[in-house]
């Protein structure tokens, strides 16, 4: 999926993050969007996730899920990642060269079942995965599932893949980027979830088919899923990310 992402794409304001507008050639994409797996009915906004060795692993998982997942779940996709990304991948982010060397693991594998695929190491440095996120309908309100916040400080980077069905009109839903109103703090020991009142939105990526929008963490990268219209339709992507054994900050 990151064949048509490059460093030129890298924008740094309010901090580095790539977005690519058609990020799949046509026929994958529209193949992974037509057999995804729906989302349960949940309450409204609701969050459910199929985690990458469970798409990789379920027989009623179209053939294109398990081709997509399995081209990313590997340390390589991180490997990538930070190479696009080289100029604004700094400390205590590890190198590109490291990851490569790096032991390595699935997101989860502690949960798989013996005997659905070869054991994995139980102590990695890194665990990747390639999951399917929705969001429930909302049938009666607006809403969002998650608003501004910042990612687990184990997280290297965080890739979503917006999959906004086709007769989806409802307004809202993108990822908005935000900045920190008083500067970002150097040491960060507060709750993930934050206020409005302390960030200042500058960029919303739309939630459109086929868009990807990808951003190393850190303690800069503020982001939220922009509020929904209430809709009937459920909000949906592919979330791709490696996260470390410790906490980079
Ligand atoms: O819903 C989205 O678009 C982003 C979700 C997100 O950033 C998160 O759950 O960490
Ligand atoms: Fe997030």
């Amino acid at each position: 999926m990151f064949d048509r992402l490059g460093p030129d794409d890298v924008v740094v304001d309010p901090f580095p993050h790539a977005v690519v507008h058609d990020a799949l050639p046509d026929e994958v994409y529209e193949r992974l969007a037509r057999t995804r797996q729906a989302g349960p009915a949940t309450g409204a906004n609701v969050r459910s996730v199929v985690p990458g060795w469970v798409l990789q692993r379920l027989p009623h998982v179209d053939p294109a899920w398990r081709d997509f997942v399995g081209r990313h779940l590997t340390v390589d996709m991180a490997v990538r990642v930070a190479e696009v990304f080289a100029d604004h991948w700094a400390p205590p982010l590890p190198t590109a060269a490291a990851l490569e060397t790096a032991s390595w693991s699935l997101v989860g594998a502690d949960m798989i079942p013996p005997g659905l695929g070869d054991p994995m190491p139980a102590d990695a440095e890194v665990r990747v995965d390639c999951r399917l996120e929705t969001i429930s309908a909302s049938p009666a309100e607006a809403g969002s599932h998650r608003q501004q916040h910042l990612d687990l400080p184990s997280r290297l980077f965080s890739a979503l893949l917006y999959m906004r069905h086709p007769d989806d009109d409802t307004d809202g839903g993108g990822l908005v980027l935000y900045r920190w109103r008083d500067g970002a703090p150097t040491t960060f020991a507060d709750d993930l979830e934050l206020s409005a009142d302390r960030v200042e939105p500058v960029v919303t990526v739309p939630y459109a088919p086929n868009t990807l929008v990808v951003f190393p963490n850190s303690p800069r990268a503020l982001h939220g899923a922009e509020v929904r219209a209430a809709t009937t339709f459920e909000r949906t992507y592919a979330f791709l990310t490696a996260e470390v054994d410790h906490n980079l900050w």
